[in-house]
């Protein structure tokens, strides 16, 4: 059964002041503001109004990207750039691998050597541009949870073992103006992921109420959610939540992701800080690049519940 959603509207918090450094007034607020959201919703609109500029070169690259012809690309190289759900036949996607530290470097060459054969030093520069926004924004965030759950002395240490996989995704318009889905209920099982969007909606989360929730985020937003590693880590302070994609109408979604998670061979592990006789641990340490190949599994399988808890629950 498809549901169409209600409306809600999700907090927004601004993060455009590039003034706002940690400890100072508008720090403290926008991460109490964070931490009620999350707590709340799971998720949030974080308004960054640099991100404008990029808009119309973000979206018409985007575009001019999904139009070539396939055969010009060697899509899905065995390169470990893509993982997750092999998506839904309404669904095109191409993801790449970056490294904070190398971020145009990686773009380049992936855009390079397999998106775009003939190159496009434009569309790249303006991915890169991106991304700098987009993972500084995610380090923010981060921070201010961290911040705000007492452990933020382990956040410079997490930083150095993220990796980021950068999403470039196309929604066709349903082909027969009827509801169809995009891509199916799931939760995200990285610690956090920043979406961003073309001006066709669709995204809808499932409240505390269990009740579908359409997301309408401004041309200026990202919409950030909370994953699966982000709720271990956390030793269950936050959770993610589900939320799929129905798409409606007669136009393409283009949307970006960036979705953070931590590198192969690092631990996921609840802060000691946050582990008591209260609380006591929910998850065995975990490596996440592992955990995903179970969880793929898992999805393909059709296995309900949560994979996380199946894998490493204590
Ligand atoms: O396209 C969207 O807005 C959502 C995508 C998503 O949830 C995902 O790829 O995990
Ligand atoms: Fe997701």
């Amino acid at each position: 059964m498809v549901s169409l959603g209600t409306e809600a509207k999700l907090p927004v918090i601004d993060f455009s002041n590039q003034n706002m450094k940690p400890g100072s007034p508008e720090w403290d607020l926008a991460k109490h503001q964070v931490r009620q959201a999350l707590e709340e919703y799971s998720c949030f609109e974080a308004s960054l109004d640099q991100v404008l500029e990029l808009r119309d070169a973000v979206f018409g690259g985007l575009e001019q990207l999904f139009d070539l012809p396939l055969e010009t690309k060697k899509l899905y190289v065995s390169d470990k750039t893509f993982r997750g759900y092999s998506g839904h036949p309404s669904k095109l996607l191409e993801s790449m691998m970056i490294d904070e530290s190398q971020i145009a470097e990686n773009i380049e060459q992936r855009l390079i050597t397999t998106l775009w054969p003939q190159g496009n030093t434009s569309f790249s520069k303006t991915l890169v541009c991106f991304a700098e926004l987009s993972t500084r924004l995610e380090k923010t965030i981060r921070r201010m949870i961290f911040e705000s759950f007492g452990v933020d002395k382990y956040a410079d240490e997490l930083s150095d073992n993220m990796n980021y996989m950068l999403k470039l995704i196309k929604y066709k318009a349903p082909p027969n103006g009827e509801p169809a889905s995009g891509i199916i209920d799931h939760r995200d099982q990285n610690m956090l992921t920043l979406l961003y969007q073309n001006e066709v909606d669709g995204l809808q989360f499932q409240n505390k109420h269990g009740e579908w929730k359409n997301v309408k985020p401004s041309p200026n937003s990202f919409i950030v959610l909370v994953g699966e590693s982000l709720r271990a880590w956390l030793n269950g302070g936050l959770s993610p939540t589900y939320h799929h994609v129905l798409m409606k109408g007669n136009k393409a979604r283009y949307g970006l992701g960036l979705f953070a998670g931590t590198r192969a061979g690092y631990h996921v592990k609840a802060a000691e800080e946050l582990v008591n006789d209260k609380n006591p641990s929910m998850f065995k340490p975990f490596d996440y690049e592992d955990y995903l190949v179970f969880y793929l599994s898992h999805v393909i399988l059709g296995r309900g519940g949560s994979p996380l808890e199946h894998y490493c629950g204590v």
